[in-house]
């Protein structure tokens, strides 16, 4: 069976008026990720799933869905992909059900089949005792909702989503993550664009992070973590620090440095290794009664600003 759902090797994107959005760009996605798709406005992550999508001639470079050319794709693999579109898109006049029927229908679903598959995407999205009422009445979180129930009505197994929850309330966006959690656990592998990097922290196992068109780091949130840094902090904090004869620590394997300041032990260690079973062991035949164990940890914000010397939200 095949792995990758989706290759991309060498992307280019170059627009008429000169500018490089894309920049020789490769990335694979393998079946049951969700990979966060991360970068500040304007790093190209729109052009590149336009192109992925076949809805944008590339300048050069290769896309590859399902074994087949995005550009030549049989109505097989056609069918296999749903897309949630930076701008919502559906139609204010109809219903939620017709929005709905309307997308499942492009897909060739007719009849009952429809009927079923249509209330069953608008019950993914907890909008099924909103289905006859008209769209365009809405909030914004509710359209951003029925525009994932149009994408999913067919059952794709493969949902590419930009940006879906930019302008909405936190607690639809919540829900968005948990509809995005819950597909995955159906099988359904994601592609999620976005410029929030909490978001990405919660929901992918893969991160892509791109930056003027070009990918500047892949990998899950710890293999990125270990791109800009080799060590970690613990801090345990004690209710008898007196008691502790730091040298033990200290020749513990991966131990850098061991401070101890007030009620709490701060060890910095090798990220490779994890001295922390060892460490904890020193400190109960100590009596130290531990009390608690935090760990100091880059978040996805730092690595951004590590790589790229600039911060992920406000960069330009
Ligand atoms: N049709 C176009 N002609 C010229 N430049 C364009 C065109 N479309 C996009 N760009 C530029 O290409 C770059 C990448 O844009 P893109 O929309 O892909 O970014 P993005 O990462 O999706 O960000 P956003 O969150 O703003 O959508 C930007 O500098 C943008 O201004």
């Amino acid at each position: 069976m095949m792995e990758n759902i989706v290759e991309i090797k060498e992307l280019t994107k170059k627009f008429p008026s000169g500018k490089l959005a894309v920049d020789n760009l490769s990335l694979k996605v393998k079946k049951g990720d969700i990979l966060g798709f991360l970068g500040p406005n304007g790093a190209g992550k729109s052009t590149t799933i336009n192109m992925m999508m076949d809805l944008m001639n590339k300048t050069s470079g290769t896309i590859t869905l399902f074994g087949e050319s995005a550009t030549h794709k049989s109505n097989e693999v056609r069918s296999k992909i749903g897309m949630v579109p930076q701008e919502i898109a559906i139609y204010e006049d109809l219903t939620a059900i017709e929005n709905v029927n309307f997308f499942g229908g492009l897909y060739g679903l007719r009849g009952k089949k429809l009927k079923t598959a249509s209330l069953q995407a608008l019950r993914f999205v907890a909008l099924e005792k909103n289905a006859k009422e008209k769209a365009g009445n809405f909030s914004g979180g509710m359209k951003r909702r029925l525009n994932i129930a149009c994408a999913i009505v067919h059952e794709p197994q493969l949902i590419v989503m930009d940006e879906p929850t930019v302008g909405i309330d936190p607690q639809s966006r919540n829900f968005i993550l948990g509809i995005i959690e819950a597909l995955n656990k159906r099988g359904t592998t994601i592609i999620y664009s976005t410029h929030y990097m909490e978001e990405v922290e919660r929901i992918s196992n893969k991160i892509a992070v791109i930056d003027h068109g070009k990918m500047i780091a892949y990998g899950s949130e710890n293999e990125l973590i270990s791109l800009v840094t080799d060590t970690q902090k613990f801090n345990i904090e004690i209710a008898y620090p007196e008691r502790i004869n730091v040298k033990r620590i200290q020749v513990i394997s991966g131990v850098q440095s061991v401070e101890i300041k007030e009620q709490v032990l701060q060890v910095v260690a090798d990220s490779e290794k994890n001295p922390l079973d060892d460490i904890l062991k020193v400190l109960v035949d100590e009596k130290a009664a531990i009390k608690m164990v935090t760990q100091d940890k880059l978040n996805l914000e730092n690595v951004f600003l590590m790589l790229t010397g600039r911060k992920l939200r406000d960069s330009k």
